[in-house]
């Protein structure tokens, strides 16, 4: 089976959150090809050291320009990204281009834990969300 690529995201508020997601699981993430934005994937990998992910430019420097350009190059299955909607970010526009890209190609975009435990018990169980869009 081909591995799922997976792009994890978090604003600085919900990167411990995303961190523990990635820690409890962190057997699955190891089997999916990790892409991250880069302060994201530093508290990942300091979590699970064991995961290989390959990190991108931090947010507000192009990274998740950089995984919106990934997506239109269907080289996303999955996007994980907690995003914080309390504080206000220099990147919006960034932001929201990421998330206007992944409802483009209708990729799979889990915006809290909830949503994301949910996607990955679908990616789980197989299906769309296992990447079939990228078909
Ligand atoms: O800003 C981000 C998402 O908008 C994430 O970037 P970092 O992972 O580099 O903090």
């Amino acid at each position: 089976m081909t591995a799922i690529r997976l792009a994890l995201v978090a604003h600085d508020a919900r990167k411990d959150e995303l961190a523990s997601f990635a820690e409890r699981h962190r057997v699955f993430l190891g089997q999916c090809a990790l892409f991250a934005t880069g302060t994201t994937g530093l508290r990942i990998m300091e979590r699970c050291p064991e995961l290989d992910i390959t990190r991108l430019k931090s947010g507000p420097y192009g990274g998740d320009q950089q995984i919106g350009a990934m997506i239109a190059e269907n080289a996303i299955d999955v996007l994980i990204f907690f995003v914080d909607p309390l504080s206000p970010l220099p990147h919006d526009v960034d932001v929201k281009a990421l998330m206007r890209l992944a409802l483009v190609y209708d990729v799979p975009m889990a915006l809290n834990r909830a949503t994301a435990e949910m996607v990955l018990a679908a990616v789980l169980r197989g299906g769309k969300a296992a990447g079939e869009a990228a078909g």
